[in-house]
């Protein structure tokens, strides 16, 4: 075998119809080895599939896989350095926990005494040794959660799989159990690909995030990236909320134009007294969220939405917004640089 490359995971023009229509087209992706990647889209975009194709389970009709530098792209899921945690577990329910993660070093046919003892190890890695002879429907879903990420973990392998690992956790005890695997992927330094339909979940654990649409990524980026900077439209409406018109952006208003403007809720201010630049509107709504409100404001036909954080206009009231930055697309594509920090410019100006 040559020397390891730098790269985890390589996929190279993956290619997939299933069907009759093409459900992967031309995918490519670098994953570094010890980075943990999340393909993030819609439903039906292709991340499952796309996953599927990276553990084995569905041969790719074009393209190649690369593992830890070795070509697996004809290889089954089991003659693969990787791992899989299903979204449904697949648990054993009459085997005991210390036995589902047993399963797969027993198929290896490894000594019995280098089974119970990298069992035990992984056990106390997910904390779960006090559960080690319970039965899967005895213990939650959390614990259930571990129990199928000790079992790819106990494998060793180069690259851990886990196919919307928490949908069926509580909201609550999601936050909870990504952080785990956050931490436990970092102390392995294991190189991970997760999917998911989260956009939360997604930033709040990755290294990078491939965001994808119909069968290609449109952007793949860090978390940071991808919010400030996305790179097409369909990223900018998908990741986080988007105000969006038609028109061009001077720094300070939106005018009529070719372009299409995106405006995050969080770059609108508004206040109650007149300032330069600012553009009198009422509140039609207000959303509490917590530690912010979300305040809909209208202007004649247009409605604009603001995060204001601290004492919130009321409905029906008379306030002053200005934009203080947008995000500009023409033909789908963020045209460069992106436009911020308005110039005060008292231009008569409308909205849309
Ligand atoms: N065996 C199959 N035959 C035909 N079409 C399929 C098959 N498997 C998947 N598809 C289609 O491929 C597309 C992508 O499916 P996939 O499960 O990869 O999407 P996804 O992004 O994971 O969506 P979700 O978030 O809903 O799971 C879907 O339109 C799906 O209907």
């Amino acid at each position: 075998m040559s020397s390891p490359a730098p790269e985890g995971l390589q996929l190279n023009g993956l290619g997939k119809t299933l069907g009759g229509r093409t459900i992967i087209d031309d995918l490519s992706l670098t994953v570094r080895r010890g980075e943990l990647v999340s393909l993030l889209g819609p439903s039906g975009c292709g991340k499952t599939t796309t996953l599927r194709m990276i553990a084995g389970f569905l041969q790719p009709d074009a393209g190649s896989i690369v593992m830890a530098g070795r070509d697996v792209t004809r290889l089954g899921p089991d003659k693969r350095p990787s791992a899989m945690v299903f979204q449904n577990y697949a648990l054993w329910p009459h085997l005991t926990v210390a036995k589902n993660v047993a399963y797969p070093l027993r198929l290896r046919r490894l000594p019995r005494a280098e089974i119970a003892d990298r069992v035990d190890r992984m056990l106390g890695l997910v904390n779960l040794l006090h559960h080690r002879d319970s039965r899967p429907p005895r213990i939650s879903g959390g614990e259930q959660q571990r129990v199928a990420l000790a079992r790819a973990l106990v494998q060793e392998p180069d690259v851990l799989l886990l196919d919307e690992p928490l949908s069926n956790l509580d909201a609550k005890l999601r936050v909870r159990v990504r952080e785990d695997i956050r931490d436990l992927q970092q102390r392995l330094g294991i190189t991970t690909v997760i999917v998911t339909h989260d956009q939360e979940e997604a930033l709040s654990i990755s290294d990078r995030v491939a965001v994808m649409n119909a069968g290609r990524i449109e952007q793949f980026s860090s978390p940071a990236e991808l919010y400030a900077r996305p790179a097409t439209e369909f990223v900018a409406t998908f990741i986080g909320a988007l105000n969006r018109f038609d028109g061009t952006f001077d720094g300070t208003r939106i005018h009529p134009g070719p372009d299409v403007v995106g405006v995050r809720p969080e770059n609108v201010t508004v206040s109650t007294a007149p300032r330069p630049g600012a553009l009198r509107a009422i509140v039609e709504r207000v959303v509490p969220h917590g530690h912010f409100d979300e305040v809909r404001l209208r202007r004649e036909d247009v409605t604009l939405a603001a995060y204001v954080s601290g004492a919130a206009p009321r409905a029906g009231e008379v306030v002053f917004a200005s934009i203080d930055a947008a995000l500009v697309y023409r033909d789908g594509r963020l045209v460069e640089p992106s436009v911020s920090a308005p110039v005060a410019a008292p231009v008569p100006a409308v909205v849309a």
